[in-house]
């Protein structure tokens, strides 16, 4: 039995938390050293839209313990252990059925293969490593220590990718596909990889579930057949085949749902918040006892979730954004004294707004949610605005919608998912601009342009899409490979399969240490604003 007690839970808030907690001069990793097992690790979770609570306890390392580093090592061992449908039913694998050795219409299976194509396997126990920079010390730009020297030590993750033993007959899955949340490019794309694999692998039958969570109780919305010819050409179009939503997730009826419908296999597509849905969804199915195996890919233009190198449509979302940004520039250029003003989407992370600032290369003052800014005073955004018409004679500017959100009015409202609805802070930014420029009687032409929706829409860009196909697939392979409640990522440009936990216990955000922010500091020229 779990026990919940045995363990001191520390809630991990949304979306405030960075990614790693800071003790002392040097910043350490949140992870836990109680040795608890899996079981007990997912029994604290406690589901609200805005908080997962993750039972994550703070870390309490002895370093004056010789072996320190071997117990930390076997204590991430055990939390980036992959739950395994093994681990509650007595199940015997079989040789996989997804041939490396495909000819035409006839499946080859992994047990006849020819030797020389036999190596084309992952082992469960090949591993990728998770962090690569070995900092010399806690000041080093971006470091991620653990203890005060910043001593190097191995974080190995599970690699991705077809099995040769399989949990599942093929020909008797009922597989499920689900995309929640808002919309990303690349939806489409990843859903049409799952099909392809899944029918590679010999399952005959694959519904998607429309308009995401909401799909599994809302009566009046039928499931919808999928197979290569339904999905071949959906990745020509930006959006999600099956639909999308925010709210209404309630895990028992979900569960209710898929035991009904009899899914055993559900891949669910979407942000942190489907991932705390997925996690609690798969903890139901096995507490009743369901063969079923829950596999995310993890769906947010925001690129917040954490550990990954970057979720997919990230990179298409911050090409599209150059549009918006270069149109910004041409107004602002064009006119005499002219500022532009862009307002890109990440609600508590300010990678698209980094990145497409960078990117563009004409952007003056890029301002993100974990980087505080001023609006007034010497050192404030519109004194240097001030300075830049007087130097430049125009001037851009791109705002995160999560950024500044302390100097608008609180109204406490959220969406269908308990996401906190932001005010807008571009339309703020834009007023103060216009409304400081009157005062000082200095004629300036705002710009305002708020493309949100428009970079979110389209469809992927070339490496999204492959992004889009490798995680697809993985998803599936690790499916029948009998894990459940996992995510699959890319890390250090190889392809992971880690617990669902361990990528939601904070969004992952922009580190103003890091040499990232950095150069984007260095590219627009900004100074800080405070
Ligand atoms: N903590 C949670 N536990 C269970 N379901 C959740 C949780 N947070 C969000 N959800 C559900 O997940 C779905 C998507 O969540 P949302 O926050 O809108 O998007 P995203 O997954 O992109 O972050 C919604 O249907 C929402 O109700
Ligand atoms: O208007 P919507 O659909 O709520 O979407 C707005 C939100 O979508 C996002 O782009 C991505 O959020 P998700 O990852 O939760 O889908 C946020 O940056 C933004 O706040
Ligand atoms: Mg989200």
């Amino acid at each position: 039995m779990c026990s919940v007690s045995s363990i001191k839970g520390v809630g991990i808030g949304f979306p405030e938390q960075k990614s790693f907690h800071s003790k002392g001069n040097y910043s350490l990793f949140g992870f836990n050293f109680l040795r608890f097992r899996r079981c007990e690790r997912h029994a604290e979770k406690k589901f609200s839209s805005t908080v997962v609570r993750a039972a994550i306890a703070k870390p309490e390392i002895d370093f004056s313990d010789p072996y320190w580093k071997n117990k930390f090592k076997e204590d991430f061992e055990n939390r980036f252990d992959l739950p395994h449908l093994r681990d509650v039913f007595d199940i015997k694998p079989m040789p996989t059925t997804f041939s490396l050795h495909n000819r035409g219409s006839q499946i080859v299976s992994g047990a006849d293969l020819p030797e020389d194509r036999k190596n084309g396997y992952v082992n469960d126990d090949d591993r990728a490593l998770l962090k690569v920079i070995k900092y010399s010390s806690p000041t080093s730009a971006g470091a991620e220590c653990i203890d005060a020297d910043c001593s190097w030590v191995e974080q190995w993750v599970h690699r991705a990718g077809p099995r040769k033993q399989i949990y599942f007959e093929p020909e008797k899955v009922n597989a499920g596909i689900v995309t929640c949340g808002g919309l990303c490019p690349g939806l489409n794309d990843v859903i049409r990889q799952i099909v392809f694999t899944l029918e590679l692998y010999g399952v005959k039958k694959i519904i998607g579930i429309p308009f995401g969570y909401r799909g599994f109780f809302d009566q009046g919305l039928p499931e919808i057949p999928l197979s290569r010819n339904v999905v071949q050409n959906i990745n020509l179009a930006g959006g999600s085949l099956l639909g999308v939503s925010r709210g209404g997730a309630n895990v028992s009826e979900i569960v209710d749902s898929i035991q009904a419908r009899g899914i055993d296999m559900l891949f669910i597509l979407g942000g942190n918040g489907t991932h705390a849905g997925a996690n609690a969804i798969h903890n139901e199915c096995h507490k009743r006892k369901m063969k079923v195996s829950v596999v995310c890919v993890p769906k947010t233009i925001d690129n917040d979730i954490l550990l990954m190198d970057k979720t997919f449509g990230f990179d298409t979302s911050v090409e599209e954004a150059q549009r918006a940004i270069n149109s910004a520039y041409i107004e602002a250029h064009s006119a005499y004294h002219g500022i532009g003003l862009v307002k890109l989407m990440g609600r508590s992370s300010g990678f698209i707004a980094m990145h497409a600032s960078l990117s563009s290369g004409q952007i003056d003052v890029c301002l993100i949610p974990e980087v505080p800014f001023k609006l007034d005073g010497p050192y404030g955004v519109l004194q240097h605005l001030e300075h830049l018409i007087e130097t430049k004679g125009s001037a851009v500017v791109c705002v995160a919608e999560g950024a500044g959100q302390d100097m608008l009015e609180k109204s406490n409202a959220t969406d269908a998912s308990g996401n906190v609805v932001l005010g807008d802070i571009g339309v703020h930014i834009q007023q103060r601009i216009k409304r400081h420029f009157k005062e000082v009687g200095v004629p300036a032409d705002v710009k305002y342009i708020d493309p949100t929706y428009m970079i979110r829409a389209c469809r992927p860009n070339a490496s999204d899409a492959i992004l889009c196909t490798v995680l697809g697939q993985n998803a599936v392979h690790g499916a029948f490979a009998g894990y459940s409640g996992i995510t699959v990522g890319i890390c250090n440009t190889h392809y992971v399969y880690l617990p669902i936990p361990e990528v939601i216990a904070s969004p992952r955000t922009v580190d103003p240490n890091s040499r990232m922010w950095h150069r984007c500091l260095t590219s627009t020229g900004q100074p800080d604003f405070m």
